[in-house]
């Protein structure tokens, strides 16, 4: 039996997994990690921080037979990353890109090498799971949409501020708005400034996804499977049921989307 690590390093958390080889990428059940975990992203740069995180991945898991990771976190956090296990330096450490072949997917960004690895990886994942026209929503730092046909072409997507992102530049950006904080009563149109905030940018998250909706289904992609993920996932999914919009039945809540891409392209090239 062999074990996998998995790092999905995004711009505000690192996410890290370890599988072993007696599972599979189309498994469909959440929890198949036999060890996962995150830090802030920011942590990387520290070295103590790093030691630690090095120190807690080699001591709760067996030395790992092959490392591949995505980040979109930029150039210096892929070398702090490969810098953290030292006494594994005979294992090699696998980069998915944007432009990384996946038998049977194919994407129609002009330049595929430009396209977030984690965007990709969240796509090779999604089709682990299903083979049908789906919608990838991962809802992180940035909010990235992208439409996936059942013929496993990728036809592009969008990138929008993610929820944290949306607050920040209001509050950073005008004299009387304060960054807002959500609370149980957010519902509907709202009756004060805090209210007016959340489900503004709720609205605007929300109804990018049902914008994608309506035009995958000119373009002859009717969506049947919404995949959610991300840090804001489920704050959005709680928002989309409470108002029952998007036909809630076909949208599903992933974990780890990027990290199950990652593990999937993995296996096809160790
Ligand atoms: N414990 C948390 N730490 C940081 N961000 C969180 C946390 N819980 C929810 N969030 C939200 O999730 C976002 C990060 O989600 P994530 O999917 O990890 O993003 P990324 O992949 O871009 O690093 C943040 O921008 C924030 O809105
Ligand atoms: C859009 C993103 C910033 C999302 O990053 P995240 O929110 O996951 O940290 C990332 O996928 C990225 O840097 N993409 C490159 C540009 C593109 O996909 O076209």
């Amino acid at each position: 039996m062999s074990l996998y690590l998995i790092f999905d390093v995004g711009n505000t958390r690192l996410k890290w997994a370890a599988v072993e080889s007696t599972k599979q990428p189309s498994d469909q059940q959440k929890k198949l990690w036999d060890y996962s975990g995150s830090i802030n992203t920011q942590s990387l740069q520290s070295p103590e921080h790093r030691a630690e995180l090095a120190d807690y991945i080699s001591k709760t898991l067996p030395k790992p037979d092959a490392i591949a990771f995505s980040c979109v976190a930029g150039k210096e956090a892929i070398h702090q990353l490969q810098s953290l296990f030292p006494q594994w330096q005979d294992i090699q450490w696998k980069q998915l890109s944007g432009d990384s072949a996946f038998d049977g997917m194919r994407t129609l960004y002009q330049d595929p090498s430009k396209l977030g690895s984690d965007r990709w990886s969240a796509i090779i994942g999604a089709r682990c799971l299903s083979k049908t026209n789906s919608l990838i929503v991962n809802a992180g730092t940035a909010t990235t949409i992208d439409v996936l046909g059942s013929n496993g072409m990728h036809y592009g997507g969008w990138i929008l501020p993610g929820l944290s992102l949306m607050h920040q530049s209001l509050e950073a950006n005008t004299a009387q708005l304060p960054l807002a904080a959500r609370d149980a009563s957010t519902q509907g149109f709202g009756t004060s400034t805090n209210e007016a905030i959340i489900g503004g940018c709720d609205a605007a998250q929300i109804g990018a996804i049902q914008y994608a909706l309506d035009l995958a289904k000119q373009m002859n992609v009717p969506i049947e499977k919404i995949w959610l993920d991300g840090g804001n996932a489920k704050t959005l999914m709680n928002q989309i049921q409470q108002a029952n919009l998007l036909g809630t039945e076909k949208i599903e809540v992933s974990e780890g989307l990027v990290l199950r891409g990652v593990w999937a392209w993995l296996l096809k090239n160790i």
